[in-house]
């Protein structure tokens, strides 16, 4: 798994979600790095899955070219995509916290049940009618989702797409985001609704999970390719918007 490097959107402290920010320069630069680490730590996938978003796109493009594997076969699915963060996106996370309070903000941010309010479909930073959506049907588009809704939507690209790489024996690279990789590992690891909420995934940084034969983790939680770096920025994200 490899959540895409900064963009520019969390340089900002912005909620972002649906919303299709790019990466920063930091970020590209994170991105290659994370290819460098999976060359340095001879891991080699077959096949490439990332979410519909550019930051994840730009992301898979730079690891793949830094590790000389840019013509790796690619899937991409809107159930990849970062939680969408409904009427928050756009906001400021420091102001939010500000106006509601820490509560409400850790309720939104990290909460696994709680939705942020829907967003308008006329809100600038809405994504109704926007083509990359259009073959999705209009019941299953998102204007808000809470953890939980990300499971519900991810886990059948993971069991009908990913499982199905897996179980022909290719080693897979997932490029996603924050919380729709937070959905994968709860489910891999099998972490619990409250517990979940204390775990947060750096940028740009792979995590690599060894399954067994029934796709479950080998050892739990995986392991980062680089386990310092990835302490200190799991802090970083834990503290945004403070
Ligand atoms: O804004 C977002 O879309 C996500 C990821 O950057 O933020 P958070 O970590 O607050 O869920």
């Amino acid at each position: 798994m490899l959540r895409h490097g900064e963009s520019e959107w969390n340089a900002k402290g912005l909620f972002t979600g649906w919303v299709d920010a790019g990466l920063s320069a930091k970020g590209e630069e994170e991105a290659r790095r994370g290819g460098r680490l999976l060359l340095d730590a001879d891991v080699r996938p077959d096949v490439v899955h990332t979410s519909l978003l550019t930051r994840a796109i730009q992301t898979a493009n730079l690891a793949l070219g830094a590790a000389d594997l840019l013509w790796l076969p690619v899937n991409r699915s809107w159930r990849l995509n970062e939680r969408h963060y409904g009427a928050l996106q756009g906001k400021d996370k420091a102001q939010t916290r500000a106006e509601f309070g820490e509560e409400q903000f850790m309720l939104w941010r990290r909460s696994y049940d709680v939705p942020p309010p829907p967003i308008a479909d006329d809100d600038e930073y809405s994504q109704a009618g926007h083509a990359r959506y259009a073959l999705i049907p209009k019941e299953l588009l998102p204007r808000t989702e809470c953890l939980k809704d990300v499971v519900d939507r991810m886990l059948p690209y993971w069991y009908d797409s990913i499982v199905p790489d897996l179980a022909a024996g290719r080693s897979v690279l997932v490029v996603a985001h924050g919380n729709s990789l937070r959905a994968l590992v709860k489910h891999l690891d099998g972490i619990g609704d409250d517990e979940i909420a204390g775990l947060n995934i750096p940028t740009g940084i792979p995590l690599r999970y060894e399954l067994d034969d029934d796709f479950h983790p080998v050892t739990k939680g995986g392991l980062y390719l680089d386990p310092a770096a990835a302490e200190a920025a799991i802090e970083a994200v834990a503290n945004q918007g403070r």
